[in-house]
């Protein structure tokens, strides 16, 4: 049975690129599927849930019913967040007007929730204030030509400098640049001007909820809102749970991203939580391609053929190098916290690329600075041409390092990439910072792009078949011992040695771990 689930053929355009069959079939069922999707959330669910009992259903039957599902599953923590009554959220705060706070507060105006935006100094105030404008005009003339009246549809925004505006908050979004003490700064302000019971919530793309909340009063209130560029676009938001976080700023939070329009999903505490943790090994395997041999459209156009909406160096330049950057000199990869002496290309004993940290050294942090992995028509420009000096650039590092040269076919491209994201994927089921593979692939599907649908790489690897991508891990593994994310995990080994059953089931294959959920 083919169902599709776009309203629309431009909508499912855009969501089935790169699918031929699909966007075909699409008219075919369209009257079917309509039905049971104007009648709703409950009328779609039991449709999918009758779906999902006869056996493994296609790839985007499978997204859509596990977008409609995550988090729906009792959590082993004791208590399940979706048995409490979330707060209301009248009012709130964004602290930090940079690429992701302006997205946060234009997601806030557009869901009707009045927005004080606080900056650091005046210059910063007015850059974002500008940059969130812009956004809001945007959101406006959407309104417009649906013949609403923006007024009464976007909240208001509310600019300051001054911390005791953000007393009567509800809810407050901090979104400065990845710096634990930075952070910890602002959480120190914000715990003695909030309200006692106004929620603390953090975007960081990795950094640790517990050590943040450790400097509040009320660390019950500290919870991760980690939202994914363009903010105000990006349906995704990984919702990250604090060993001390209580069931209601959890609810309350999945709650915001409800009204927020985007899919909420509830993922445990460790560093780069869910989607970046995955995303950590897809990229180091991107940068070696570069190393080898390869250059960024080369690798981008394997996986833009793929499906995904971008490549990873067309991706790193949208989202802005330094996020990366900083949390690599967080962790002590990059900048001067590495010991002297450390090789150019190795860390820890480990396989290391630099390249990604040289561009930042020279200013290249991507379509914010109009240069990157690509150059851009202007600062902020979204048009991605191939640079020379990039070539130069890479030439140079390879002779430098003396690099054997290894030519990627699209195939390897897709299979060092690809593999190397789903292993992690099977880690994070292992460590139960996520409650079941569905919610990876929702993660996935939602926050980076990933061509829906394929399902999601959890999805995607049990078409691949789990065997082959052990194998294809294990081969590469022994050939690079020193690139430890691929070694295959174990939850891979057990899956496919136990004749790889459905995704419903890994689950229950997973044991009793140490759930951070
Ligand atoms: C340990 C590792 C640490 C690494 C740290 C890395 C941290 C990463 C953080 C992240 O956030 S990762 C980034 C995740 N985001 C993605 O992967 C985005 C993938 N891209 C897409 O999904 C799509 O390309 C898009 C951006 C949604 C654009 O969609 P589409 O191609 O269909 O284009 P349009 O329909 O023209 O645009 C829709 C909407 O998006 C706005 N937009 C388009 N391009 C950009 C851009 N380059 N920058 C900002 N905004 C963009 C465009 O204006 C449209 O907006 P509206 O008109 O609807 O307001």
């Amino acid at each position: 049975m083919d169902i599709f689930l776009e309203t629309t053929m431009e909508k499912a355009k855009k969501q089935y690129r790169g699918a031929q069959a699909p966007i075909a079939c699409i008219e075919a069922v369209k009257g079917a599927v309509q039905k049971p999707y104007q009648q709703g959330i409950e009328k779609e669910r039991q449709l999918f849930q009758s779906l999902w009992a006869t056996g493994q259903p296609q790839a985007q039957q499978y997204a859509f019913f596990s977008e409609r599902n995550v988090g729906k599953w009792t959590h082993p923590s004791g208590g399940r967040w979706d048995t409490v009554a979330p707060k209301p959220v009248h009012t709130a705060a964004v602290i930090g007007l940079g690429t992701m706070g302006r997205g946060i507060v234009t997601s806030l105006a557009k869901a009707h929730i009045p927005v004080v935006a606080l900056e650091q100094d005046a210059q910063q105030l007015e850059i974002g204030k500008k940059a969130v404008n812009g956004l809001l005009e945007r959101e406006a003339e959407k309104l417009i030509k649906q013949g609403l009246a923006p007024g009464s549809t976007l909240a208001s925004v509310r600019f300051t400098l001054d911390f005791a505006d953000l007393r009567d908050a509800d809810l407050v979004i901090e979104a400065v640049y990845e710096n634990m003490e930075l952070k910890k700064e602002i959480f120190r302000k914000l715990t003695s001007v909030c309200k006692p019971d106004a929620f603390l919530c953090t975007n960081t793309s990795g950094l640790n909820i517990d050590e943040i909340a450790s400097v509040t009063k009320n660390p019950h209130l500290v919870i991760g809102t980690h939202f994914f560029s363009p903010a105000n676009i990006m349906k995704l938001l990984e919702v990250v749970r604090g060993h001390h976080t209580s069931l209601t700023t959890i609810a309350t939070a999945m709650n915001l991203g409800k009204t927020l329009g985007k899919v909420s999903v509830l993922v445990g505490n460790c560093p780069s939580f869910v989607g970046n943790r995955l995303l950590s090994p897809y990229l180091d395997q991107a940068s070696y391609l570069l190393e080898e041999g390869c250059y960024p459209e080369d690798v981008d156009k394997a996986l833009e053929d793929f499906g995904f909406a971008m490549g990873p160096f067309r991706m790193m330049d949208l989202a802005g190098l330094d996020i990366g950057w900083r949390s690599r000199m967080e962790r002590g990869l990059a900048g001067n916290k590495v010991p002297l002496g450390t090789p150019a290309r190795q860390r820890e004993g480990k396989r290391y690329c630099p390249l990604a940290d040289l561009l930042c050294e020279n200013g290249r942090l991507g379509q914010k600075t109009g240069k990157g992995w690509y150059q851009y028509e202007k600062l902020g420009g979204r048009i991605a041409q191939p640079d020379p000096w990039v070539k130069d650039f890479l030439q140079k590092y390879r002779n430098t390092h003396q690099i054997k040269q290894r030519p990627a076919t699209p195939e390897m491209i897709l299979e060092c990439c690809l593999y190397a994201l789903v292993n992690e994927g099977f880690h994070v089921l292992e460590d139960g910072i996520a409650s079941g593979p569905e919610d990876i692939d929702v993660i996935y599907n939602n926050g980076y792009g990933w061509p829906k649908y394929r399902g999601g790489p959890m999805y995607y690897a049990s078409t691949v078949g789990l065997t082959k991508v052990l194998d294809v891990l294990d081969k590469y593994y022994k050939e690079n011992p020193d690139v430890p994310s691929m070694k295959p995990a174990f939850l891979l080994k057990k899956l496919a040695m136990v004749g790889e059953p459905p995704l419903k089931e890994w689950r229950t294959q997973v044991g009793n771990p140490d759930s951070k959920l």
